[in-house]
């Protein structure tokens, strides 16, 4: 492929100094210190925030303890960034991450998000709490795929309902996020007594939902705290078990990824529930504060089922450096959350835009230095492992 600021080495650099988005900050710390001077207290720190601190910053300090080796003198001169993912090529690594709730972020949320997510050719991996309605966000995607990210709600009907719109809107498969049958115990939202989707926001897919509307006296227009209330009864479904995955496999013919497994046993089962793939992720560090990292997770999980099924990972993917790290550890893509969010709050479709172009400078670079010219060809031999901690 050509990189992501052209082929010519000196466009990646120009990129970089002047940026095509001067006004954008280059540094993680500072483009997320721009975004928080974008939105209120409350949204910032909805997307900042994790539940506590302890995994949120495990996810970072792990990631640097594992090390690229690089290799010298090989042929670096033609790269290619592409990885296959449930079969099907896709240009790069990456993938956006499913953030509920964007118009906390910016009014066009995940209009903006997928008119980028199109600009670069990165797949969208769309919430089931957006703030439009997933056939709206499709069209905005055009050519480029998308994934639909389902909360698995407690109500068949609705399930099947949101799977099969899902399916007639074109979206080429269906994660099933498990990681959030609650909500965690998170400080920052309780303080500032913060739930958006409580004021009916993030709802866009029950709202327009046939079989969400008939559970209702009312339209959720007429009587929106009934509409929330209802919401907040199908929202998920804390007694369901592997068993109950049957039921969606049979509601539909797209593949099914899990997202939100950390533990190899749970990959397995997986694969004997005949799913096509897992997101080794911890949510950011939003779930269960005091989770392994989720990288330290990847490694286990690839070992059990990574011959068998697609393997993904997201939570604390910065730089191209953490792109590789999870590439050699054996994922077949990565998610990015949080770094889009930002570019979105500074400046909508084109922030989503630039912040996927620099990490996609940033990984053809690091990938290319480390001696590596194709993707397909990172392994673990390009990584040295952590000690064990106390070691
Ligand atoms: C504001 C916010 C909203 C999120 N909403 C969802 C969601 O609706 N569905 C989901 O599966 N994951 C959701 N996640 C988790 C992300 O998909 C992803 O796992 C996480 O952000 C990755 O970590 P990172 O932000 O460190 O890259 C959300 C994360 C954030 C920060
Ligand atoms: O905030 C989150 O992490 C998340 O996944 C979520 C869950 C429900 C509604 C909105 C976002």
């Amino acid at each position: 492929m050509t990189t992501p600021y052209g082929n010519h080495q000196l466009s990646i650099y120009a990129g970089g100094l002047k940026g095509r988005r001067p006004d954008l900050p280059l540094r993680y710390v500072d483009l997320e210190a721009r975004a928080r001077q974008m939105l209120s207290d409350e949204a910032y720190w909805y997307v900042a925030g994790g539940a506590g601190e302890s995994s949120m910053t495990a996810n970072r300090d792990a990631f640097d303890r594992y090390r690229l080796v690089p290799r010298m003198l090989t042929d670096i001169s033609v790269r290619d960034l592409g990885r296959t993912v449930l079969g099907k090529r896709q240009p790069t690594p990456l993938m956006i991450a499913p953030l509920g709730v964007q118009e906390i972020i910016h009014e066009r949320a995940e209009l903006a998000v997928a008119e980028a997510a199109a600009a670069v050719d990165v797949p969208m991996i769309l919430s089931t709490v957006s703030s439009f309605a997933l056939e709206e966000v499709r069209s905005a995607l055009g050519a480029t795929s998308g994934w639909y990210q389902l909360y698995w709600p407690n109500d068949d009907a609705l399930a099947t309902s949101l799977v099969q719109r899902a399916e007639a809107a074109g979206y080429e498969a269906i994660v099933i996020t498990l990681d959030t049958k609650m909500l965690a115990w998170r400080e920052r939202d309780l303080e500032g007594a913060y739930l958006p989707f409580l004021q009916g926001q993030g709802l866009a897919n029950y709202f327009s939902d046939p079989v969400f509307r008939a559970g209702l006296e009312q339209p959720p227009e007429a009587d929106m705290r009934a509409a929330v209330k209802h919401w907040s009864n199908v929202f998920a479904a804390p007694a369901r078990t592997w068993e109950d995955l049957a039921r969606l496999r049979a509601a539909t013919d797209l593949p099914l990824v899990l997202k939100g497994v950390l533990h190899p046993e749970d990959a397995l089962a997986a694969r004997a529930a005949g799913m096509d793939g897992v997101i080794v992720s911890n949510h950011g560090g939003r779930q269960v504060d005091g989770s392994i990292a989720a990288i330290d997770a990847l490694a286990g999980v690839v070992d059990a089922v990574g011959d068998q099924i697609d393997v993904l990972f997201d939570s604390g993917i910065r730089r191209g450096a953490d792109v590789l790290k999870a590439i050699a550890l054996g994922a077949d893509a990565v998610l990015v959350g949080r770094p889009y969010a930002w570019g979105l709050a500074c400046d909508g479709a084109a922030g989503v835009e630039e912040v996927l172009r620099r990490l996609l400078a940033d990984t053809d670079l690091s990938m290319a230095l480390s001696g590596v010219a194709r993707l397909d060809d990172m392994s673990r031999r390009s990584l040295q492992q952590p000690l064990p901690a106390g070691m």
